[in-house]
């Protein structure tokens, strides 16, 4: 007799295809369900706090929306954010906003802020997050123009306009941290805090 699929015992609050890619690499068993939550009204609210504190507050409040429906689920929540000499940018809404942030990022140096928390029920078992400096080298219109034609609209799902696996990687002339922070998830942590869960063999 066939027994129930077994629920996996981790939840990741996400829609993001490079966060389940990471999981997915890893053999973490999950299940992906998107968290429905207002990021702008968050950010808004958290206005004057530091890059890390929003990336973290809004992965807890991801987590936290699937924890409600399932008081039982272990949750994670994950967020990323960009910051450019203390201006803020989240994902690119059109072609052109991409072109203008691309050309803000240009000959500076830009801050990736990835956070990750563990939720379950009402409490927060666990949080982190951690930063990546890359440095933008010097971008030409002509080379932006080409950027977001082949990158369009890949890089509207993508803080900081780019995919480092993909032809984002062309932005950079010098990238400082963890590999997975850039990606959009400190992954390290996460699989440390997914074995002292139980959810992954230590
Ligand atoms: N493929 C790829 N994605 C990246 C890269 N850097 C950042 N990202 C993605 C990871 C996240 O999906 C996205 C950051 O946006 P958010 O943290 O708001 O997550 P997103 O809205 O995608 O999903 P979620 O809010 O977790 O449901 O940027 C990269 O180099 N390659």
């Amino acid at each position: 007799m066939s027994t129930a699929q077994e629920k996996p015992p981790l939840v990741l609050a996400s829609r993001s295809e490079s966060r389940k890619a990471m999981l997915d690499a890893a053999g973490v068993p999950y299940e992906a369900r998107p968290a429905a939550i207002d990021e702008r009204a968050i950010e808004r609210d958290l206005a004057d706090a530091a890059p890390e504190d929003i990336a973290e507050a809004l992965s807890v409040a991801k987590a936290a929306a699937i924890a409600r429906e399932d008081a039982a689920a272990l949750v994670l929540g994950s967020d990323s954010l960009v910051t450019v000499e203390g201006r803020r940018f989240d994902k690119p809404r059109s072609r052109e906003e991409a072109r203008e942030h691309l050309g803000f990022f240009s000959g500076r140096m830009m801050e990736l802020h990835s956070a990750a928390v563990i939720v379950r029920g009402e409490g927060c078992l666990w949080a982190h997050s951690d930063c990546a400096h890359l440095l933008v080298r010097d971008l030409s219109d002509d080379f932006i123009d080409l950027y977001v034609e082949v990158e369009w609209p890949a890089i509207s799902h993508t803080v900081g306009c780019f995919r480092i696996e993909a032809m984002g990687v062309q932005l950079f002339e010098r990238i400082e941290g963890d590999q997975f922070t850039v990606l959009g998830m400190p992954l390290l942590p996460v699989l440390g805090a997914l074995r002292d869960q139980g959810v992954l063999q230590a």
